[in-house]
């Protein structure tokens, strides 16, 4: 499999090369070139295989020859063996139609774990041939910094840098990512919001002489391997739920599209997907897009639902790249009018992403959905998962149609907000627990990208 740049202007990498790199040369994100796809059969196949043997066979044609079978299947046995539950990602019914994909399992209690523990030993793999030092460098709004750094802690060859917005993340999230003392582990506390921290990620794979100096690597959803892993969880739930013969609907709590874009994907693939809500909270640019055509930035509110308070979407230009006749030297075009104006507009092009359905939901919705579940199902469920759950409830599909709404967080890890909506104070799972003894250590930096990559220069390996 070979992969290109969204902005048609990169070199086209394979398998290895694309989890080893960020940001495309040329400011894109990486592709496959065409889109594999599983037969009707194929899929039918897949019934009754564990996760790991699914995994495998989903992400098969996207690894191509980069590794045998045999070390695909031991990399995703290692992966999944970290995992508290026996089925990695287990279904639950709600109500007659409405199921929950719970995502939490993994070290961190996030979906993020499934595809940082993957990708974490495809690092490793791929750099036990190599001579080269890895600085890996991203953002998070709390979830994608904490799984990272479980999964890239101590390892050799590989320094990881992770910066968050200051004040903006859950207690529980940066205790899990500043309590970790391995020597490779950098948290940077950015005086801003995520949008910042992300824009300055992507300023440094943007400064070639930076990005080569120090052998920049990405965690983010940027990186390809990270939705590869993220589409296999579509089809082990779809085709418990009935697939192929049964179209199914996800709801997805989103913020930065990685995780819908990963279900577009499974449907690319031939996956029965019978629509995708993209839940959003009160910072809904992605609402407004998909509903009006609108993709113009406001102001990040915080939420009771940090890990989406988000505005500007990495993983929406893979979805344009599509939408634009995957023609790299348009979209070039489209992006940076977009980067200089903050705004863009979708034309006739929205009618092609008609899969996508989506749903504002603000913080009186999002409590009323927690409490909901509570009531309903005797679910404790987390402020994000809510979201996508009150989407959910909206989907106008014939009844027969299942509705999985994606269950990102461990409701422990929000427990504040949690305990505001539903009067219930969730607990730690044990794997977590300790976390409020231990010593916290981070550096604190303004949104400057002079001073961020100072700090980083002053600490990192160079090529
Ligand atoms: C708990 C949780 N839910 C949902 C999301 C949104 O997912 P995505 O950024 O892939 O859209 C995030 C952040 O990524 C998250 O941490
Ligand atoms: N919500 C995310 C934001 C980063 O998203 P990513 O999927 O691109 O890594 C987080 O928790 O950090």
């Amino acid at each position: 499999m070979r992969y290109v740049s969204t902005r048609g202007n990169a070199p086209v990498l394979d398998f290895e090369n694309v989890t080893l790199a960020g940001l495309a040369s040329d400011g894109g994100l990486y592709v496959p070139e065409s889109w594999p796809s599983l037969s009707k059969a194929e899929i039918a196949d897949l019934a009754g295989l564990s996760y790991v043997e699914t995994a495998l066979r989903v992400c098969r044609p996207f690894v191509g020859d980069a590794l045998t079978e045999d070390e695909l299947r031991d990399l995703l046995t290692q992966a999944y063996g970290s995992f508290s539950h026996a089925a990695v990602t287990p279904l639950k019914q709600l109500d007659e139609r409405q199921w929950l994909l719970e995502l939490f399992h993994g070290p961190t209690l996030a979906f993020k774990d499934v595809a940082l523990q993957l990708l974490g030993l495809l690092f490793e793999r791929f750099l036990s041939n190599r001579s080269e030092h890895l600085t890996v460098v991203g953002a998070t709004s709390g979830d994608t910094g904490s799984a990272a750094i479980q999964a890239l802690a101590g390892r050799a060859k590989v320094d990881i840098f992770m910066l968050h917005p200051l004040g903006r993340v859950s207690d529980v999230q940066r205790r899990q990512m500043t309590t970790v003392m391995a020597p490779n582990v950098h948290n940077i506390a950015v005086e801003g919001n995520f949008d910042d921290a992300q824009a300055l990620v992507k300023a440094m794979f943007n400064d070639a002489s930076f990005a080569s100096r120090f052998r920049l690597s990405a965690v983010n959803s940027i990186n390809w391997a990270r939705l590869m892993a993220q589409v296999v969880y579509y089809f082990y739930a779809a085709v418990r739920l009935g697939a192929p013969e049964r179209p199914v609907a996800f709801s997805v709590p989103t913020g930065n599209f990685g995780d819908v874009f990963a279900g577009y994907v499974a449907a690319k693939m031939g996956l029965p997907v019978a629509k995708l809500m993209v839940a959003t909270n009160v910072n809904d640019i992605l609402h407004r897009a998909l509903s009006t055509g609108d993709y113009s930035c406001g102001t990040v509110q915080p939420t009771a639902a940090p890990s989406m308070d988000i505005q500007v979407s990495s993983n929406f230009e893979r979805l344009l790249f599509d939408l634009h006749d995957r023609d790299g030297a348009k979209l070039a075009g489209v992006m940076k009018g977009f980067e200089a104006t903050k705004s863009m507009t979708l034309g006739n092009e929205r009618a092609k992403a008609e899969l996508f359905e989506s749903y504002r939901v603000d913080e009186d919705a999002m409590a009323l959905a927690l409490r909901w579940a509570c009531a309903n199902a005797n679910e404790l469920i987390d402020p994000h998962t809510a979201i996508g759950l009150a989407a959910a409830r909206k989907v106008d599909l014939p009844a027969d149609v299942p509705v999985v709404t994606l269950a990102t967080a461990h409701p422990a890890k929000f427990p504040d907000a949690v305990e505001r909506a539903s009067g219930m104070r969730p607990s730690m799972p044990a794997r977590c627990a300790g976390l409020f003894d231990r010593e916290e250590r981070y550096a604190t930096l303004p949104a400057e990208l002079g001073a961020v990559e100072a700090y980083i220069a002053d600490r990192a390996v160079a090529a």
